[in-house]
């Protein structure tokens, strides 16, 4: 049986007070949560990681204050990962990639290898083959970054997840896992209620590394729940 009872106009109007209320209170989450220009800081083990023959630091960025050869090496590391998984689409998904790298609600954290940490010449040898535009000789060169945003989900206040991206060289050390490890205490204690992202099923190996690894559900609202071709 199917029952409802219609609201009488004093009833409607606690309702939408509590309704505002809700939402003004995750405005509020958000806009804190936001405000806070380096939250690394308040995780000081997630500075540095050394794992796998891995040795690289951590260090926090905004998109409205990345220097021109930090734009360029996030441009290019995405053309590198993300062109193969988009295939045809990724032309008109770079130019958004772009716009959206260097919003005012971006946070990154970005990820560096110190060169002269090892003596190894082959790892040299791979700096040298996969030197990105902006940091030839730099000696504490990126390899990988993180996007992520304080948003609104369904009424849920989310770190949303736009971008992880490592360099080959680093990939399969652990550093994403960690990295989204941290991701998640900086959403706990943000007070956020999920971290959500999005992934080209086209993109097997990030599936594999959110869903198998990682244990990422596909969220009620995801696209492919709505169309699963
Ligand atoms: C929201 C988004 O950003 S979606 C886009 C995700 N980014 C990309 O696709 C860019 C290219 N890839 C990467 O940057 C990285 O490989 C990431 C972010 C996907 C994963 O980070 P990594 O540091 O490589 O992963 P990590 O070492 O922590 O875990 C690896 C696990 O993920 C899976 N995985 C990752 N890479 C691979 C691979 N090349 N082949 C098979 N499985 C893989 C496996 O389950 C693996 O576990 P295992 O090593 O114990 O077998």
């Amino acid at each position: 049986m199917e029952a409802k009872r219609l609201l009488s106009g004093k009833e409607k109007k606690i309702k939408r007070k509590e309704v505002l209320e809700k939402k003004k209170a995750i405005d509020e989450i958000i806009k804190k949560a936001s405000s806070v220009k380096d939250h690394l800081v308040s995780f000081p083990p997630f500075c540095h990681y050394e794992r796998n023959g891995l040795s690289v630091c951590l260090e926090s960025g905004l998109g409205d204050q990345l220097a021109p050869p930090v734009k360029k090496y996030i441009q290019n590391l995405l053309k590198v990962n993300m062109e193969g998984p988009y295939g045809p689409e990724w032309q008109m998904e770079e130019k958004v990639k772009r716009r959206e790298m260097v919003s005012p609600e971006a946070h990154y954290i970005f990820v560096r290898q110190s060169t002269n940490t090892t003596s190894n010449e082959n790892l040299s040898t791979k700096s040298e083959e996969t030197t990105y535009p902006g940091q030839t000789g730099d000696r504490n060169r990126l390899v990988g970054f993180v996007h992520y945003r304080f948003i609104v989900e369904e009424d849920i206040p989310v770190v949303y997840v736009y971008e992880l991206q490592l360099e080959t060289c680093t990939q399969r050390k652990g550093l994403g896992k960690f990295l989204m490890q941290l991701i998640e205490l900086i959403a706990r204690k943000n007070h956020m209620g999920a971290v959500m992202l999005t992934v080209q099923k086209a993109n097997v190996l990030a599936m594999n590394f959110y869903t198998t690894k990682l244990r990422y559900v596909i969220s009620n609202i995801s696209p492919s729940r709505v169309d699963p071709l």
